[in-house]
């Protein structure tokens, strides 16, 4: 894996809206995300964050530009195991527990598992230990029915985690939780992601959880959809509880609500 671990060049992405009508969703973005580090996308509803993870995933093509994962295509990198995506919804297998539902992509990509982890010089990630990190081992034996929303969509990020991927997508993975079920999650967030070394692609509508996840967050705007600043976040880590109440963090949250304003003025007019 190089350092560089997504490039995204000059990326168009433009649909067709019917009565000869288009939009853009995405226009010119380049962006380039360094290995291992942690990047928030941010921005008013419909500036393209999805549309940007689906292209980087390799699920839709750009319209113009190029996109690289690792070095090479998505198409390649998905198939190499090198992608994680954890959606807006956890989507388990209903009849499978906890832990068979966190172990199967580990299975049914045994080989390609195994290739990468020995060119990583890692071995097999533990599934129980990974659900214990996540405080999931007393519920692992349950079917997902059986256990809270906040439970669910931790299981989804062990599972996205399990196959060791080098990058992992994640499309407002907590938006439908409460605030203290989010903000434990995101701790737990934090430890999967120190512990693995992945590199964490994070769409978000929280400025908080922006701040406190991120190295680096893309601020978007729409009509069209375009990157308008890419912000560092200078704080230490591990980033506990406590760091939400510093002034630094603060100057944080309202450096980014700045440039979002912007943003969202841009949408409006
Ligand atoms: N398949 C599609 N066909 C037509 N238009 C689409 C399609 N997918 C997305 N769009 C449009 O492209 C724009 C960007 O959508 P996208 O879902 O990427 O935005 P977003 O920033 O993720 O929004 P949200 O925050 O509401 O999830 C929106 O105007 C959306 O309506």
């Amino acid at each position: 894996m190089s350092a560089e671990a997504i490039r995204v060049d000059r990326v168009r992405r433009v649909y067709d809206i019917g009565t000869g009508g288009s939009l853009t969703a995405l226009d010119d973005v380049s962006l380039t995300i360094s290995a291992g580090t942690f990047v928030s996308v941010i921005g008013p509803s419909g500036c393209g964050k999805s549309t940007l993870l689906r292209v980087i995933a390799g699920l839709e093509q750009p319209d113009g530009g190029a996109v690289h994962v690792g070095g090479v295509t998505p198409a390649q990198a998905a198939e190499h195991k090198m992608l994680g995506l954890v959606p807006q919804t956890p989507a388990l297998l209903p009849w499978l527990s906890v832990l068979k539902n966190v172990s199967l992509p580990a299975k049914v990509n045994r080989s390609a598992g195994r290739k990468r982890r020995a060119a990583a010089g890692t071995g097999a990630p533990d599934m129980v230990e990974l659900l214990r990190k996540a405080g999931l081992h007393d519920v692992m034996h349950k079917l997902p029915s059986q256990i809270s929303g906040g439970m669910q969509q931790r299981a989804a990020i062990v599972r996205a985690f399990g196959l060791h991927p080098d990058v992992l997508l994640m499309d407002e993975p907590f938006s439908a939780l409460d605030e203290f079920t989010r903000e434990s999650l995101q701790e737990q967030l934090l430890d999967l992601w120190d512990e693995l070394k992945a590199t964490v692609l994070f769409v978000t509508h929280s400025v908080s959880e922006a701040v406190r996840l991120s190295d680096k967050i893309v601020v978007m705007a729409p009509y069209p959809g375009r990157i308008i600043d890419v912000l560092d976040i200078d704080l230490p880590r591990p980033r506990g509880q406590a760091i939400l109440k510093t002034a630094h963090f603060h100057h944080y949250e309202d450096l980014v609500r700045d440039r979002l304003r912007g943003a969202f003025q841009g949408a409006a007019s």
